[in-house]
């Protein structure tokens, strides 16, 4: 059993690309933890999405061995988190697993939102954090004027501030100096009922769940069994150990340690981030706190482009779940684009991510609708109901009210962008909450929005509208009520359901005219007039008109050649079967996007 007064258990924190996975790799290598031959840029990110977009999407723990100027051989688990906001839930449940962590920030940019939240976190968690200015070593790096960011922020003294660099590996050993002086060995009592935090999970394929779990009290063993708190999952320990990073079995873990713990459970849903593991033979009375469900908050329709692909599609849902506890979905039937399926999403990053993995790794060609928000309606009979569709809210002459989320965005820029980001913000019925200069040059600026106007574009337009300066971070604040309604669209007096959206009435008029414009210039004239209309109930807001069409494709063929007569009416079916039917007119997928690029004609200024 490991001496829990040489144990330190720490996270890095950092705002996206500031360095956090070249610094832990500089870690595992000075520890050498990985012999240098198998050393690989950023080993901790081992999905491939990973690699390629360079960002940590799953925390890992790995434990390494470092020999203090002291003289004493430290365990040290380093405990990586993933630095993007949707998953911020994720990040807490890590830096509640340490006792400190490294606040690493890129000495040539500065403080970032991420940095901000993160540091938040880490103070309300209760950890010992350790500033350390990273990328030193590029010619850019400000370090007098970051150092000076940091300090305000976690009110410190510019000069304890360490400087340092991943690529090169200065300053890193002073940073473990620091980390063993600094950071307290974990509490915990090793006599005590067995409670364990699960900060992490994925799914193995051939072992199931593999439970990342920090012991807080007593001793898990191998082949005793065990319950999950919260959800009452209950199982034996079929394998217990560490990472380095590769699986390293031991026969138990006691209070303090990190690691991982599998009981051939198949099921993520089953053993869940933030819950708490016990002994079933003798439970710990309390969990540890902070277990919460995650909802997931931003929905769209994913149907497949080929629609013999749909049992595919759902065995791809099903496996991917099994790793993702926060993915939700659920059959949908559109008239306009047939079987699919409602997703779920803690945020856009996310679910960028799914779908990228969807297409990529099982080989899906999907096609996303416009994403939305979860909105609550309460009905004229008191009924509340939730709505994860536009073409599922409730007939307007039943709504009492609908709400819909709102979060508090935090926007880090320099102050030359204050003016336009605000101009943003009101565009996108914001609400001003505050402001506040982190130094002479760098101001945090705070304003509540409806999640419903960031989901589409806000972000796209807030770099592009910077220059790529600002960052953004937000948290949710709940449901708020709002002036909403329902925009259908209808063709030639039918309507569309994949077209449908759920607007703010002061907007419908607008959204509506842009909306049935894109529609005209997409769809193909027919043998008749088709009306494109833009409604909220009864109420026409906006209307556009296709001309029929009178050209006869064979016209010009005189009946006389027949095999060229034959070429163009084969061609045209060809052409149909990329089209849908919607009533009597056929419609083309392309269409169906346009909600999407409704974005493109707000100012880009
Ligand atoms: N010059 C220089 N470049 C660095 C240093 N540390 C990291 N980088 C580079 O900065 C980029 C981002 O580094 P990462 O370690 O991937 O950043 P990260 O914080 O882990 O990013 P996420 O995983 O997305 O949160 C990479 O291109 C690194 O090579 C450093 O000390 N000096």
């Amino acid at each position: 059993m490991s001496d829990q007064s040489l144990i330190r258990n720490f996270s890095i924190i950092a705002h996206i690309d500031h360095g956090k996975s070249t610094l832990a790799d500089r870690i595992l290598e000075m520890t050498q933890t990985v012999a240098s031959r198998d050393m690989r840029e950023q080993l901790l990110d081992s999905m491939e999405l990973e690699r390629e977009r360079g960002i940590t999407i799953k925390s890992q723990a790995v434990r390494v061995f470092y020999e203090a100027k002291d003289g004493q051989t430290y365990q040290l688990h380093l405990i990586d988190t993933p630095g993007h906001v949707d998953f911020t839930y994720e990040v807490s449940r890590s830096l509640n697993a340490c006792e400190g962590a490294l606040l690493v920030v890129d000495a040539s940019q500065g403080v970032e939102a991420q940095t901000v939240a993160n540091t938040y976190l880490a103070v309300e968690a209760g950890l010992e954090l350790i500033p350390c200015l990273n990328k030193i070593d590029l010619p850019g790096a400000e370090p007098e004027r970051v150092a000076g960011e940091v300090a305000e922020l976690i009110g410190e003294d510019p000069e304890s501030i360490l400087i340092i660099s991943g690529k090169t590996g200065q300053g890193v050993r002073e940073v473990l100096e620091q980390l063993v002086e600094r950071v307290p060995p974990p509490g915990g009592d090793r006599s005590a009922p067995a409670r364990a935090l699960i900060f992490d999970s994925e799914f193995d394929q051939y072992r199931g769940v593999v439970a990342y779990i920090r012991v807080v009290d007593g001793v898990f063993r191998k082949g005793e069994p065990i319950v999950a708190m919260a959800t009452g999952s209950e199982a034996d320990i079929d394998d217990i150990g560490f990472f380095t990073p590769a699986m390293t079995p031991v026969q138990e873990l006691s209070a303090g340690e990190v690691g991982y713990l599998i009981t051939g459970i198949k099921d993520v849903t089953k053993l869940r981030v933030g819950d708490t593991l016990t002994n079933k033979r003798r439970p710990a009375e309390e969990a540890l706190p902070g277990y919460r469900e995650v909802k997931p908050m931003v929905f769209c329709g994913l149907f497949p482009i080929n629609n013999d692909d749909y049992a595919d599609f759902r065995d791809a849902l099903e496996k991917l779940s099994l790793n993702d506890a926060a993915l939700a979905w659920e059959p949908e039937t559109s008239d306009a684009l047939g079987f699919g399926f409602r997703c779920g999403f803690l945020g856009l990053l996310h679910m960028d991510i799914v779908r990228e993995r969807l297409e990529r790794e099982y080989d899906l060609e999907l096609m996303a609708t416009m994403p939305s928000v979860s909105f609550e309606v309460t009905l004229t009979n008191g009924e509340i109901v939730e709505v994860h569709n536009p073409s599922d809210m409730p007939d307007p002459a039943r709504i009492q009210e609908i709400r819909e989320p709102y979060i508090r965005a935090s926007v880090l820029l320099p102050k030359e962008y204050v003016g336009v980001v605000m101009e943003l913000c009101q565009e996108r019925r914001g609400e001003h909450a505050g402001m506040h200069y982190l130094s002479a040059e760098r101001v945090q600026l705070h304003y509540d929005l409806p999640l419903a106007e960031i989901v589409l574009d806000f972000f796209d337009q807030l770099k592009s509208r910077t220059r790529g300066y600002a960052s953004l971070d937000y948290e949710l604040l709940g449901l708020r009520p709002s002036n909403l309604a329902k925009l259908d669209v209808l063709l030639a007096g039918d309507p569309v359901d994949a077209l449908s959206m759920v607007v703010h009435k002061d907007k419908a008029y607008e959204i509506g005219r842009n909306l049935t414009e894109k529609l005209r210039k997409k769809i193909p004239r027919q043998q008749f007039d088709v009306p494109i209309q833009a409604a909220i109930g009864s109420a026409i807001v906006a209307r556009e008109t296709v001309k029929a069409y009178r050209k006869d494709v064979t016209a010009k063929c005189y009946g006389g050649d027949i095999s060229r007569k034959r070429k163009l009416l084969e061609r045209q079916k060809e052409g149909k079967k990329r089209m849908k039917q919607v009533g009597r007119i056929e419609v083309p997928q392309e269409a169906f996007l346009a909600v999407l690029e409704l974005g493109d004609d707000r100012p880009n200024k």
